[in-house]
């Protein structure tokens, strides 16, 4: 029996502050804060156009503690669509994502038919700890996509949720309410033929 739900539901997975609450803010209501307040799991709602209609993009900012892992598990079963966020400051945030995707391939099975978009975040910052070849190159060997973004100067942010929207072929969803899509070639288009997006 097909889901009759009319939510697309986006999950936000990665290790404590690396700036998911803070990328899911910026794109929600375009506000940016210093301070570090840790989330056990907020959830936002957005209009967007789906096939010609409206649906409701649901967006489920997770808690970097692993404390919960029911909670991980539940959002991956509901989720549709997920975005697992290191940042280029550490290292060891993006060996912390490797547990949560094998986690999605083992709840999901076949992550190729899943949007799911790799980013490494805090862009801005001059102490990298990550080079971009590699976050591309992890994106590579997990099939998914990849960008690299700053909640903070408002870099590839709504350009990562159009992406991700664009990456499911099933439904044509737009951010833009009147359904038009960019005419634009997608980056994540682009990077198809280079890095085995789905
Ligand atoms: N320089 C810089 N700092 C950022 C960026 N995004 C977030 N931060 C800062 O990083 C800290 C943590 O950000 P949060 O968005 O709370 O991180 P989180 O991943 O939601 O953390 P948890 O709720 O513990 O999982 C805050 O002090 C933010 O201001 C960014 O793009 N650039």
């Amino acid at each position: 029996m097909p889901e009759q739900s009319n939510d697309y539901r986006v999950v936000v997975f990665g290790a404590g502050g690396v700036g998911k609450s803070s990328l899911v803010l910026r794109f929600v209501k375009g506000t940016f804060r210093d301070t570090y307040i840790p989330t056990v799991e907020d959830t936002y709602r957005q209009v967007i156009s789906c096939d010609k209609s409206v649906c409701t993009l649901q967006i489920t900012d997770t808690t970097g503690s692993h404390q919960f892992p029911a909670m991980q598990r539940l959002s991956i079963s509901k989720g549709h669509a997920f975005i697992l966020v290191y940042s280029i400051t550490s290292k060891q945030s993006l060996e912390e994502l490797k547990p949560i995707y094998q986690q999605v391939l083992a709840i999901k099975g076949n992550v190729e038919a899943i949007p799911i978009m790799l980013v490494g975040n805090k862009s801005d910052e001059t102490q990298r700890e990550v080079e971009t070849k590699d976050g591309e190159a992890q994106a590579n060997q997990w099939k998914c996509a990849f960008m690299e973004t700053s909640a903070k100067t408002n870099h590839n942010v709504t350009e990562l949720f159009q992406e991700l929207l664009n990456l499911d072929k099933k439904r044509n969803m737009s951010l833009n309410i009147d359904g038009k899509r960019s005419g634009k070639q997608s980056r994540a288009e682009r990077l198809k033929g280079k890095c085995s997006v789905m």
